[in-house]
């Protein structure tokens, strides 16, 4: 029987009671790192709707760590359940090659990362251990215990960074702008390079950009539509933001996923740019939510100087704020999204307009109840 919330502890999830049983039912089993992520959330969901048992890794942490899966616990007692969490840390490749032999997992999402870019200048040698080494440790574990696992590889399309094309696709040469996607450029050639030298179904999939309500809040989409959120119920003052005018390819997360999950069911391992070939400003963004939440934002100054004011009140509701500015940018991202069209079906479904719609609506019903405002 599913339990939600937390009233039970967490260690009793994590426990393997009966685990090793439930894979060798003639159900697919799927590993994912980074389950407590958004696309590891979705990604779950999707799975279990397709009659999978999904395991996942866990971060071991003094706090909760699981708020985005924590309606798909499951009692660890139920014969039934579909959802098995382990902990475990893909800087320990011990404990991946553990995880791997004993789960045996026909198919593997490597969705775990250091994946703030902002903070991998800060963090550098920490992201290139899990963004990158962390990818290898998984292909050298599927190697050594020969477990016919399919391994899926969160590329990025940060890869493109710098970029020497536009529209973007699977064959436009990268060049990485950060640490994360230096991480990212070599998580991507070992996918590829054990593919082509062991023979492996591994594939990258390039994702662009994909956000959601589940999205972590310190990415610029979710930040915009909390903080603007937060400042039209009046808890928060204003909302302080770095570069404006960095374009971006914005997806629904939901969709991606399912790319995801098409891409290792191929007869043969290929490498997919998903995208929606459509670029819009991080000041597009932000004025949209403001439409969207029905504040009136207009802009004064220029560059660092510059805010968004509300035109009714006078106030700056926006600043810029350099510390937010990143020591190498990727001003402009854009994804031509045709072999997967045309290979595996995929196409987005969700429009950018309706993207901010529905991160900005859900912000702002969850604030409201945070601030036990009424509306
Ligand atoms: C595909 C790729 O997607 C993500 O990487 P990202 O594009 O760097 O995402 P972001 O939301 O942090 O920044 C987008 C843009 O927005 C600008 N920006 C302005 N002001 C703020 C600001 O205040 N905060 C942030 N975070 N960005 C800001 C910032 O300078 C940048 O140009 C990750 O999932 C990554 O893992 C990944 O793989």
């Amino acid at each position: 029987m599913p339990v939600t919330g937390r009233s039970l502890c967490f260690d009793r999830y994590i426990r393997l009671v009966g685990w090793r049983e439930a894979a060798v039912q003639t159900s697919k089993t799927a590993l994912i790192t980074g389950i407590t992520g958004q696309d590891g959330s979705y990604l779950t969901e999707l799975l279990i709707n397709k009659g999978y048992i999904v395991h996942g890794i866990v971060r071991r942490s003094s706090s909760f760590n699981t708020g985005r899966i924590d309606h798909l616990f499951q009692d660890p007692h139920d014969e039934d359940r579909r959802l098995i969490l382990h902990y475990g840390d893909l800087t320990d490749g011990s404990n991946v090659a553990r995880l791997l032999e004993g789960i045996q997992p026909d198919e593997i999402y490597n969705l775990a990362a250091q994946s703030h870019v902002r903070v991998s200048f800060d963090i550098p040698e920490y992201t290139a251990d899990v963004t990158g080494l962390g990818t290898l440790r998984i292909l050298e574990a599927i190697r050594e215990s020969g477990v016919r696992s399919r391994f899926y590889q969160a590329s990025s399309s940060e890869l493109f960074g710098l970029v020497q094309e536009v529209p973007q696709t699977e064959t436009t040469p990268f060049y990485p702008r950060s640490p994360y996607a230096v991480a990212k450029l070599f998580a991507y050639w070992i996918t590829k390079n054990y593919r082509e030298s062991y023979g492996l179904y591994a594939c990258n999939g390039i994702l662009f950009n994909h956000e959601s309500p589940r999205r972590g809040a310190t990415f610029v989409t979710r930040k915009i539509t909390r903080g603007l959120a937060r400042v039209r119920l009046g808890i928060d003052p204003a909302l302080y933001l770095g570069n404006l005018e960095a374009k971006r390819d914005w997806g629904y997360a939901k969709d991606y996923v399912e790319g995801m999950w098409l891409m290792l069911q191929q007869d043969e391992a290929e490498d997919f740019v998903l995208a929606t070939n459509e670029t819009h400003t991080v000041r597009e963004f932000v004025e949209r939510t403001a439409a969207t939440l029905d504040m009136d934002l207009g802009w004064q100054g220029e560059g660092v100087e510059e805010t968004g004011v509300d035109r009714r009140t006078g106030k700056a509701i926006i600043h810029i704020d350099p510390r937010y500015f990143r020591p190498a940018e990727v001003d402009l991202l854009i994804g031509d999204y045709s072999r997967a069209r045309t290979r595996l079906g995929w196409k987005p479904t969700v429009t950018f307009a309706e993207l901010v719609r529905i991160m900005a609506e859900s912000d702002l019903a969850r604030e409201s109840v945070l601030a036990g405002v009424t509306r």
